[in-house]
């Protein structure tokens, strides 16, 4: 198992490379501008990220052949003799990330009690910006000053077919649903969470998961991840085809009685099960947590037990893990905090965020979220969903939204905003209601050339 050193320094290594730290002018206005160039060491200029067996630690992908010897720190690799190196380096850059990032935060208000002349300069800059796409293009080409932080590439990791329909009380036909799918896929999303493997009791809608999977079998040019609460659902999975799983803890007790009727701490041993099965058979896992800013039970989740839920995953072999906002209460006031204790124990790659849009938040705490550098970001076509076991909790964020807004800060997704909204129609007349999405709603009443915006 990893040690909490061995992946901080994981996380740091992920976090930016000596060449970014030294290039950039350590001022308040760099240093967004400087995270983002980290982000992009982190994974925003590559196209795309698989993710790696449950077997691979972060260790094993991030610092493999890199900085061996001349002071560098190696650290033994889980479950080898092999071991992966952190360059000396890597410490300067770090403390001078870390003191960059800290005056960032205050200069975007994030910290109430930053008074110093950085964040009154900051403030002057951002009072002065010109919002023009002009203004975007340049900040962002020149490594700028407030949305350079972002990354170049986030994947979209579309969930409209598990999450977006699970809560539906009619039940979609098998053959709506894989339509759904192949059209989510022709638009070019590069992950689209299938379905879940739970009990049919517990989510009818489900209740078809083997049928889909049958039915997709040979579609290419998506990863196709579906949900398994155990061995049992993770055994059904594996045997309908499935080549990725994830497992969905949570942060608070009371939902994840509700939830999955059990305690966090049986949860992260059924999960362990899961992931031992998982490493055998080389299915990489996804580790999910809910509530990771308010429960609808509990209220407020304090970003301490969000930060253990996830370095429990972690350490199991999750190759990703997504922070859900379950009820869609988050701002960006305390997603900030969640996720700055989750990046102490988590490498900020290994994270996507997972908004619903209950309060309207989503998309300026994905746009937090990815200033701190998180290049992944779940959504639902059309802004379906809903929890079955968090009443009032309305759907994820849209896609097309998200693809708009990502499209409109010039970050690449390679999907097709006007056919993502093809699959939200088809969908929405199905199900006789209205898209969530803003964008769709706007865009489908122009003539406007989406695929340009
Ligand atoms: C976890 C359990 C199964 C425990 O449910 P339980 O009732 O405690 O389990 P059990 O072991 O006593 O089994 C009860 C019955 O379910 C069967 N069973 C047991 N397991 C399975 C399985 N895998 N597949 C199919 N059947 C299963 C089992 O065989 C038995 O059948 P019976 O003998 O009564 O005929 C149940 O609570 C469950 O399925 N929960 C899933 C609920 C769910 O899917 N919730 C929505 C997920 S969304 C979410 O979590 C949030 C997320 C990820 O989207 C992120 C966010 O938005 O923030």
């Amino acid at each position: 198992m990893l040690t909490r050193r061995a992946l901080d320094e994981v996380s740091r290594r992920g976090a930016l490379s000596g060449r970014e730290a030294v290039s950039r002018k350590c001022d308040a206005r760099g240093a967004l501008a400087f995270i983002g160039a980290a982000s992009g060491a982190r994974g925003g200029d590559t196209p795309e990220r698989s993710y790696s067996s449950s077997g691979a630690s972060a260790a094993d992908e991030v610092g493999a052949g890199d900085g061996a010897g001349e002071g560098g720190i190696r650290y033994p690799r889980r479950g080898s003799d092999q071991g992966y190196s952190v360059p000396s380096s890597w410490y300067s850059s770090i403390r001078l990330r870390n003191t960059l990032f800290n005056r960032t935060r205050g200069s975007l208000g994030w910290d109430h009690r930053a008074t110093n002349n950085d964040s009154v300069c900051d403030a002057r800059y951002l009072s002065t910006c010109d919002y023009t796409s002009h203004c975007v293009e340049k900040n962002t080409r020149e490594g700028g000053k407030l949305l350079g932080s972002i990354p170049r590439y986030v994947k979209i990791v579309e969930v409209g077919p598990r999450d977006g329909l699970q809560n539906e009380k009619e039940i979609v036909p098998t053959k709506v649903k894989v339509g759904l799918i192949k059209m989510l896929v022709s638009s070019g999303l590069p992950v689209v969470e299938a379905t879940s493997f739970v009990s049919p009791k517990w989510v009818p809608q489900l209740g078809d998961a083997k049928d889909v999977m049958e039915a997709i079998r040979n579609v290419e040019g998506a990863r196709f991840p579906v949900l398994t609460p155990n061995l049992k659902g993770f055994e059904a999975a594996v045997a309908a085809g499935a080549k990725e799983v994830a497992i969905f803890a949570s942060a608070s007790e009371s939902f994840s009685k509700s939830n999955i009727n059990c305690s966090i701490e049986e949860s992260l041993k059924r999960y362990h099960d899961v992931s031992l099965a998982a490493e055998k058979a080389s299915v990489p896992i996804r580790g999910y947590i809910s509530c990771v800013v308010g429960c609808p039970v509990e209220g407020k989740v304090p970003p301490t037990k969000v930060a253990y839920v996830a370095e429990r995953l972690y350490d199991m072999g999750c190759s990703e893990i997504s922070l859900g906002d379950t009820i869609g209460v988050g701002t960006p006031g305390t997603v900030v905090p969640m996720l700055e204790a989750v990046m102490n124990v988590v490498p900020v790659d290994k994270l996507a965020v997972h908004f619903h849009d209950t309060y309207g938040q989503a998309l300026s705490n994905i746009l937090a979220s990815l200033q701190m550098g998180i290049a992944t970001v779940d959504s639902s076509v059309a802004g379906l969903g809903g929890c079955p076991y968090a009443k009032g909790a309305t759907g994820n964020v849209a896609t097309e939204d998200v693809v708009y807004m990502l499209n409109g800060l010039g970050v690449k997704t390679n999907v097709d905003l006007g056919k993502v909204m093809l699959a939200g129609d088809f969908i929405c007349k199905h199900l006789e209601r209205p898209s969530r999405s803003k964008t769709a709603t706007a865009l489908s009443t122009s003539t406007a050339n989406v695929s340009k915006l």
